[in-house]
């Protein structure tokens, strides 16, 4: 097994989970939004699942459908390999027609590092891999007076978010779900993406591999490290930034916290 194969196959499970769930969404339709949902979550995670257990049957998995028992389980913490994944992020957004701010997440967890990862975009036709990272756009500060865009959740936003916006000239952007949050960073529709006050393993994983493998900054707020596979996987907040503006960013979280 070549760390080659596990860039491709987090990509290819993403991509074709996602082709799934746009099926899905043909298929059942939007007037029963929580039928909808419950139908992605569950076929999303299912399909995941069934493919990791036959392609790397050694390793472990850490899915957010996973039942507690499973996410308990104690073999994921003396594993070397675990895989993290998100079947469905922005699973609100998933149930909303016309909305394309929803992500499949798969990433590996290798002996301390995120090493591997997918985040498909299947409403957006793409998916962001550490097989290929994206190059990241170059920020300008001379460009709109040096003002930039920080992406936040649509439906809970942190608490201290405004007064960031306002500090460091920036305008917030909601979207749904952390994937496509900091695939827009990628991507150049967002400079940043802030959160907090909740959040866990699977929502940031492998945006964050790819993100990380682009060469973008991402950090628990206070400037920490993400760290991952935790016996409880409750990582509530996280900074995602184009690397020119993480300083400020957290220089601003700091004073808003004094
Ligand atoms: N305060 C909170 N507590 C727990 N999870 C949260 C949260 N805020 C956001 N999340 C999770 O983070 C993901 C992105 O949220 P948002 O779209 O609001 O930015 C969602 O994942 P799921 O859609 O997989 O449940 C959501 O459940
Ligand atoms: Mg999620």
């Amino acid at each position: 097994m070549t760390i080659r194969d596990d860039h491709a196959l987090a990509a290819d499970l993403a991509t074709e989970a996602g082709e799934r769930l746009l099926e899905t969404r043909r298929r059942t339709g939007f007037a029963d939004a929580a039928a909808l949902r419950a139908e992605g979550d569950r076929s999303a995670h299912v399909f995941l699942m069934e493919s990791l257990a036959r392609l790397r049957p050694s390793d472990c998995v850490l899915s957010e459908e996973a039942t507690r028992e499973e996410r308990l389980d104690p073999r994921r913490q003396s594993a070397s390999r675990v895989w993290i994944v998100d079947p469905l992020d922005g699973t609100r957004e998933f149930s909303e027609e016309g909305r394309a701010d929803w992500a499949v997440h798969v990433a590996l967890w290798d002996r301390g590092a995120l090493t591997a990862g997918a985040v498909a975009l299947p409403a957006q036709g793409r998916t962001l891999t550490t097989a290929e990272p994206p190059t990241l756009p170059a920020f300008d500060p001379a460009a709109n007076n040096g003002r930039f865009r920080i992406a936040v959740s649509r439906t809970r936003p942190p608490e201290f978010v405004q007064k960031l916006a306002y500090l460091v000239g920036a305008d917030l952007v909601p979207i749904g779900s952390a994937g496509a949050k900091i695939s827009a960073v990628l991507t150049g529709e967002v400079e940043a993406y802030v959160h907090a006050g909740g959040q866990y393993e699977w929502d940031s994983a492998a945006p964050v591999a790819v993100a990380q493998a682009a060469g973008a900054h991402a950090s628990r707020i206070d400037g920490s490290p993400l760290t991952y596979n935790q016996v409880d996987p409750s990582l509530p907040d996280i900074l995602v930034s184009l690397p020119d503006l993480a300083s400020a960013l957290l220089a601003g979280i700091r004073d808003l916290h004094r």
